[in-house]
Formats: C-alpha cells, sequence, structure tokens
C-alpha cells in the first residue's frame, strides 16, 4: 500500500479568466509534515482552496486517502477526512472553547489520530487554561490555535494550515510550532502554506516552493535552509 495520503497532479486554477496556477504537482506521506512555501500572492492559498474544491474552474487530479476527490464537492471532500484551516479563521464567537471545540466533533476515524478537548489540551496548553472563555474575549493567536483545535476535532486523515504563523506575536508563533511538532508526533499528516522559512524549518520535513502559480522547488526541509540561491529567488528571507 502506498503512503501517499494526499496527491496533487498537474494542478490549474483560474479565477475567471486569470490563470493562476499551473501545473502544480505535490504529495504528502502519512504522518508527514510539508511546507508550501512562497510569497505573498504566489498561489498557497490558491492551492489550498483548489484540493478543498473551492475553486470552480480548475483541472487535475487530486487524489486523497484512495479517493479521486478532483472534482467533489467542498463538504465531501471535508467529510472524506481532509482537514482545512483556512486563512481567514472563524470561531463562534459567542461560544466558549470548549463548545467551539464540540461544534468541531467527529467520530473516530480509522488510521487517524483520535482527538479529545484533553489530547488537544496538551498541545495547546493555553487553550486548556481558558476553556470557559467566549471565543470573542480571546486574542487572534488563541482564535488561531481554537480553529486548528476545533479542526482536528473531527479527526482528520490529513490537515491543510493556511499560512498557520501568520500575524502571531513571537511567543505566540514558538507555542504554534510547538503544537505542529506536536501533531506530527502524534501521526497527524500536515500540509501547510508558510512565507517564514523559519517557522517551516521548525516544524516540516519537506518543502515545496511556489512563486507566480509554478512548483519551483521540492526537497528535504533540511536542505532548503541550505540552498541560499532558491531561497533569494523565491523566498523573503
Ligand atoms: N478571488 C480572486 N480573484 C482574482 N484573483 C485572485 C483572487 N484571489 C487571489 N487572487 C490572485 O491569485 C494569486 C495567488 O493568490 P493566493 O492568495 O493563492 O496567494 P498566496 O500565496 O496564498 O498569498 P497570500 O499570502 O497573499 O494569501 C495572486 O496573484 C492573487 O492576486
Amino acid at each position: 500500500m502506498s503512503d501517499v495520503i494526499l496527491s496533487v497532479e498537474a494542478l490549474n486554477s483560474f479565477y475567471g479568466r486569470a490563470h493562476i496556477l499551473f501545473d502544480v504537482t505535490l504529495e504528502a506521506r502519512r504522518g508527514e509534515v510539508v511546507a508550501l512555501l512562497g510569497r505573498n500572492g504566489a498561489g498557497k492559498s490558491t492551492t489550498m482552496r483548489s484540493i478543498m474544491g473551492l475553486i470552480a474552474n480548475r483541472s487535475g487530479s487530486v487524489r486523497f486517502a484512495g479517493h479521486d476527490i478532483s472534482r467533489r464537492q467542498p463538504h465531501e471532500i471535508a467529510r472524506l477526512g481532509l482537514g482545512y484551516v483556512p486563512e481567514d479563521r472563524r470561531i463562534f464567537t459567542d461560544l466558549t472553547v470548549m463548545e467551539n471545540l464540540e461544534v468541531g466533533r467527529q467520530p473516530a476515524r480509522t488510521g487517524a489520530p483520535h482527538w479529545t478537548p484533553e489530547r488537544l489540551f496538551t498541545l495547546f496548553p493555553n487553550l486548556g487554561d481558558m476553556r470557559d472563555r467566549p471565543g470573542g474575549r480571546m486574542s487572534g493567536g488563541e482564535q488561531q490555535m481554537l480553529t486548528i483545535a476545533r479542526t482536528l476535532m473531527g479527526n482528520p486523515s490529513a490537515i491543510l494550515l493556511d499560512e498557520p504563523s501568520e500575524g502571531l506575536a513571537p511567543r505566540i508563533t514558538e507555542m504554534m510550532a510547538h503544537a505542529i511538532v506536536g501533531l506530527k508526533a502524534e501521526g497527524q499528516t500536515v500540509v501547510l502554506s508558510e512565507q517564514n522559512l523559519h517557522f517551516a524549518a521548525l516544524v516540516s520535513d519537506r518543502a515545496y516552493v511556489i512563486e507566480k502559480g509554478r512548483i519551483r522547488y521540492e526537497g528535504a526541509m533540511a536542505a532548503l535552509r541550505e540552498d541560499e540561491e532558491i531561497r533569494s529567488a523565491y523566498l523573503s528571507l
């Protein structure tokens, strides 16, 4: 059995007439943390939205956990166990941390880690310290963690995180990195998009670099850190 859980081949996506993604090909294996790196506007969010079926005008093949999801609807893709945390994280501001988590609860899934609030609080200890706090009274960074935790309550076989470190204060960024390393230790497959090479390097096994809608580099995270040419050509650092 192949250990590839998500495989994207020759993905082309359009907003109206604007061609945004050009033959994007990437994959994630079970238990891996994979980073999709690129500058602002490179096409990271569009790649994730395309995988989730949220871009109407697209072509190419997307396979997930043995299913061809290329033409599936977003809710079907989510039901198959692909979790997604978009950039505009939304929590229920009137509901407490615990209640927000309950909203995300789904049955356990074979081959995926089984998450409970208590297990999630070991990864996100600050959420555990504010279980009865309404979402509207949490900081942006705490809300960001809550959206990830809530998505994990669905016991996804893999999770897509769109720029998890974006806009976080340094201390919260560190907590986020720690949480993602913890997810990996539990066997959770993660694909994350990032502009921040430093953050991606802390948590990822492998990396893809995207620029102007094309994949320009693919390799081990450690190799990318050493590759000054690629870094200066396609990344901000
Ligand atoms: N709804 C839209 N309509 C038209 N063009 C769009 C739309 N959304 C994004 N784009 C364009 O598509 C390209 C890729 O955007 P995308 O959001 O995928 O980039 P990104 O790498 O995720 O960057 P960011 O960090 O800014 O989200 C950009 O040129 C952007 O201007």
